[in-house]
């Protein structure tokens, strides 16, 4: 059973098998985490093999089970593929966390036919794959939990329009799944919606685009980016039986970004308005290990809890200094 310290209970998913795609990275790295430390045999795949190979080690080091398997979203045969071979090998595929993708940013006056329908294929048609091989190798006989990572996309995506258009697309094919596959079996079938996190996906944006996102995170009423921990934690409980009757929603985990009209000096009129921002601390599940020195860098030999630009991790550390202790 991993170190990490998830704030649900040590066990929960000990029979389940549970396939997060992009597991290597970010987000789904700390997904993996989280799952393996509640007991669940945890299958991660995408495209780099030797990213997966390094978060199943450092999942079995913390005592959890980790497997890898390589897949690219974007080819329904290798969807299929991979869920009868897991299936095969383990009997059963009770939980699926898509995870993976991604998008550039542009304006959309900028944006090429082709970029903008590369994105909608990766996330949009990407997660409809992986659903439908989940449904068709297991689900649909036997039931299961699956969580739709999307972005928080209310008020559209200025900047991202092919992302907007494919992550409103998934929350809608969420809504339909939910009632056309809830019958079979209790399949459950969610989003979660993240906000600005600080993650290794940041690594995929030019200083430019780094900086607005810098710029205006003081604006999130939380007056923060949110931590990985803080995604993984909405996914394992959809996923969980503690979401046993609650089907086909999306869950912005955003601080309220997606309710704010971008003026966090509204409410300064207030005595306890604070300019510093919130004093809530942020969720970090990572184990307790050589201190708080490095920042979560993983620097002495620690198991290094985000890789980002550095700006990013000078925010994490500030985060860290902060977080709730498990
Ligand atoms: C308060 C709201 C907060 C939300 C904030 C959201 C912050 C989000 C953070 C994250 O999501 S972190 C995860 C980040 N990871 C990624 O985003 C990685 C994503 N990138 C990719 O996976 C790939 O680059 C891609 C986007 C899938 C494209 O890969 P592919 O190899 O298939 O494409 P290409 O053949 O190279 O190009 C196809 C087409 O797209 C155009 N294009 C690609 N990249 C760019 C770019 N950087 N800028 C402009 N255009 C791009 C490319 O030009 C091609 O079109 P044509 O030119 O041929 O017409
Ligand atoms: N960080 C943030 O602020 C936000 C992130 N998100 C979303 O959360 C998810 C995780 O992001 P994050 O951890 O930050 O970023 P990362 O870039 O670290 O994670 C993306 C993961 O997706 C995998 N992936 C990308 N394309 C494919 C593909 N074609 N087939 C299989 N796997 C693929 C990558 O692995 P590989 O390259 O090996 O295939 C990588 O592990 C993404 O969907 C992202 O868009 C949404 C809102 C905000």
């Amino acid at each position: 059973m991993s170190g990490y310290s998830s704030v649900f209970g040590k066990g929960l998913f000990k029979d389940q098998v549970i396939l997060v795609t992009g597991g290597g990275t970010g987000i789904g790295r700390c997904i993996a985490h989280e799952l393996a430390s509640l007991g669940a045999l945890v299958i991660i795949a995408a495209r780099k093999l030797d990213q997966l190979n390094n978060t199943a080690k450092e999942i079995r080091l913390l005592g959890g089970r980790c497997e890898t398997m390589t897949l690219n979203i974007r080819d329904p045969l290798q969807a299929q593929d991979l869920v009868n071979s897991l299936v095969a090998k383990h009997g059963k595929l009770t939980g699926l966390v898509n995870n993976a993708g991604g998008q550039f940013h542009s304006p959309a006056s900028k944006m090429s036919p082709k970029g903008f329908a590369t994105v909608v294929d990766l996330n949009l048609m990407g997660t409809f794959y992986l659903c439908k091989a989940a449904f068709e190798g297991y689900m649909g006989e036997y039931g299961g939990s699956i969580v739709n990572i999307v972005a928080e996309c209310r008020n559209g995506f200025p900047g991202m329009v092919h992302t907007g258009a494919a992550r409103a697309g998934i929350i809608n094919m969420t809504k339909t799944l939910a009632v056309e596959w809830g019958p079979y079996n209790g399949i459950r079938i969610n989003c979660v919606a993240p906000g600005l996190i600080l993650s290794s996906g940041m690594k995929n944006y030019p200083e430019k685009v780094l900086d607005g996102f810098l710029d205006n995170s003081w604006l999130n009423p939380a007056g923060r980016m949110g931590t990985e921990s803080e995604i993984a934690s909405s996914v394992v409980f959809l996923l969980s039986p503690a979401a046993s009757y609650i089907n086909g929603i999306n869950l912005p985990v955003d601080g309220a970004s997606s309710l704010s009209k971008g003026d966090a000096k509204a409410n300064s009129a207030h005595p306890s308005y604070n300019p510093a921002g919130s004093k809530m601390a942020p969720y970090i599940g990572w184990p307790q290990q050589g201190g708080e020195g490095d920042g979560g860098r993983g620097g002495r030999g620690v198991l290094k809890e985000l890789d980002a630009p550095e700006p990013m991790m000078q925010l994490y550390a500030k985060y860290k200094s902060m977080a709730h202790k498990l």
